[in-house]
């Protein structure tokens, strides 16, 4: 949501194939950090913008703000994240949660995670002329998902699930370009989206490309990296600084 990208042009979808009220609520509390991070980011340029990933890496306010500006969202985040781990830890979430999402609500024995009609929630929508940051900011649309499921039909995995979001989002937002970025994976770098978008935007190429991949980096990359997972080719010869 912290893109370097208009907001009103951006829409977020969460497909959640687990079908979790767990999730919903992460999402929901996100979603009312998102107020107070974006205007946060955008005023310091801050990066990387995942809120965890840069209080992670960060010792302090680096004379970005005042000690006390630093502190407000970084206590608002370790809040927020100690919220959805106690509810996490114990299962359960706020009655007012439950209350707000129906599609939750009907789960028996019958209707379940595996087996159950689709839960689609707006929770900002980006048309709603209120759904500003704390600075009055246009904020992006972001949507909850869990696709149908039933025992009969088979989910075909992530395309069944890709395939579901484009049939959504069409109504939503309808936007020409789709960005995918899987369930353990991180897109930090707050120009990404418009980084790829110069490829699908050149002059002279731009009408002959329909896809454009980022490179994966891994994580936890083993000492001598047998399986040549830090991609050093790519990453400091053919992409260097992609
Ligand atoms: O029932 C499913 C299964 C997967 N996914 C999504 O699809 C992604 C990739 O699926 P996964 O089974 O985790 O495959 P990986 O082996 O982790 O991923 C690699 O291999 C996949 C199969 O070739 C590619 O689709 C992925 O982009 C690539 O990163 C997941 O992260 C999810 O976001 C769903 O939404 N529903
Ligand atoms: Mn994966």
């Amino acid at each position: 949501m912290a893109y370097n990208y208009p907001p009103e042009k951006l829409s977020v979808y969460l497909s959640d194939d687990g079908g979790s009220i767990l999730t919903y609520y992460g999402m929901w509390e996100a979603s009312l950090f998102a107020k107070h991070w974006l205007p946060f980011c955008k005023r310091y340029n801050i990066e990387p913008r995942s809120p965890a990933a840069y209080f992670s890496q960060s010792d302090g306010h680096q004379e970005l703000c005042t000690p006390k500006e630093w502190s407000l969202i970084k206590d608002m985040f370790d809040e927020m994240t100690e919220r959805i781990d106690t509810a996490v830890m114990s299962g359960k979430v706020p009655e007012e949660i439950k209350a707000r999402q129906k599609g939750f609500h009907e789960w028996n024995q019958e209707i379940t995670s595996k087996n159950h009609q689709p839960i689609v929630q707006i929770l900002i929508d980006g048309k709603d002329q209120n759904a500003v940051d704390n600075e009055g900011n246009v904020l992006p649309t972001l949507v909850y998902m869990a696709r149908e499921k039933r025992p009969q039909h088979h989910h075909n995995f992530k395309a069944g699930a890709m395939n579901a979001l484009i049939r959504v989002s069409s109504v939503i937002s309808n936007s020409p370009i789709i960005m995918n970025v899987d369930c353990d994976m991180y897109s930090n770098n707050n120009d990404a989206v418009r980084d790829a978008l110069c490829f699908f935007l050149d002059e002279e190429m731009g009408h002959k490309i329909g896809f454009v991949q980022y490179p994966q980096n891994y994580n936890n990359l083993s000492k001598n990296d047998i399986y040549g997972n830090s991609l050093q080719v790519i990453n400091e010869v053919s992409s260097a600084k992609l």
